[in-house]
């Protein structure tokens, strides 16, 4: 049956809404025109387009609407943070997430005005995996001791287990640091970023003391919003750093550690290092001794 303009449209604003949409009951609220502008009273005034507010309980609480023909839904973001060891992922990771809880108490503020609730305030919680026994499994540390409490597990998949439905169903915003030891690293991101509307923020090593790809951290940036390389300096010349350099001789990808076993390094020390280090293991064999 050939179908009408009318019938598309009936199709286009009937579409099945994301689960948790499906949960809630009807908007709560519909408030008109630019809710967001200001006033000169410094209060949120109206002017020209419109928001759906629903419950602030929900992760979704706003759908905005740029024209009554098209309806957005405010769908999930991922961040990636990579680069060598030093770097300062970690420390990038956490100041991502404070910013993203700030900016969501901003926004809650502003809808709170009209929900007159103060539930909607951002969720945040940080993952690590839970091979990184380096400062201890509740928290994550930068090398300069800055802290933020986080679950540490095996996988990502038992995260929302984890934390129970309820939660995660609240959660804004996920934080993952040392993303490379996470086998189930794409499928997370993609279900919580285009199924379940989380911010995802990622940090995590590109390359591996080889240079080889470090786990899943690359199959994810074609998912990415943004990704952001950082660099150190270089331990031995001060020039940017951009590859890890391991200082002992172990050959396992998978070797936790921090400055006692790896330093950052520019390519010519890299590329320097690999070449004495291999000198030395060829004289070395040559002595039957093992480095
Ligand atoms: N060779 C190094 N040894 C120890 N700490 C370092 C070294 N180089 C840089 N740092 C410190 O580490 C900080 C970055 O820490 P962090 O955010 O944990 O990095 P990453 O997560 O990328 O390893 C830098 O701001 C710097 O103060
Ligand atoms: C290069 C390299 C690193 N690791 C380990 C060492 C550390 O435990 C983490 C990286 O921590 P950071 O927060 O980025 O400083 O990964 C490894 O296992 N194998 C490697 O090749």
């Amino acid at each position: 049956m050939p179908m009408t303009m009318r019938s598309l449209l009936h199709l286009h604003f009937s579409a099945p809404l994301p689960p948790c949409h499906r949960l809630l009951p009807k908007p709560l609220l519909i408030v008109p025109p630019t809710f967001f502008s200001k006033s000169p009273t410094g209060l949120p005034a109206f002017s020209s387009s419109s928001i759906f507010s629903f419950r602030s309980h929900c992760k979704v609480p706003i759908v905005h609407v740029d024209s009554p023909a098209q309806p957005r839904v405010a769908f999930g973001e991922i961040h990636v943070i990579t680069g060598p060891m030093f770097a300062g992922k970690t420390t990038a990771l956490l100041r991502r997430v404070l910013a993203e809880k700030n900016t969501g108490r901003h926004r809650a503020s502003l809808c709170d005005y009209a929900l007159c609730t103060f539930s909607n305030i951002l969720n945040v919680a940080v993952i690590k995996s839970d091979k990184d026994t380096r400062y201890g499994l509740d928290s994550i540390v930068t090398h300069d001791g800055a802290k933020m409490p986080c679950i540490a597990l095996p996988e990502l998949s038992v995260f929302r287990e984890r934390l129970g439905a309820e939660a995660y169903n609240k959660l804004d915003v996920i934080g993952i640091d040392e993303a490379q030891f996470f086998v189930d690293l794409y499928d997370f991101c993609c279900n919580a970023a285009d199924r379940d509307q989380k911010t995802v923020i990622v940090a995590g090593l590109d390359g591996d003391y080889l240079r080889r790809r470090f786990g899943s951290v690359l199959d994810i940036i074609p998912l990415a919003d943004s990704v952001t390389k950082l660099t150190a300096r270089c331990e031995l010349c001060g020039q940017r750093a951009l590859f890890t350099q391991r200082k002992t001789s172990e050959k396992q990808t998978e070797l936790i550690g921090g400055s006692d076993i790896y330093m950052p390094v520019c390519r010519q020390h890299y590329v320097d290092g690999q070449v004495v280090k291999e000198a030395t293991r060829t004289i070395l064999d040559i002595e039957h001794v093992t480095v």
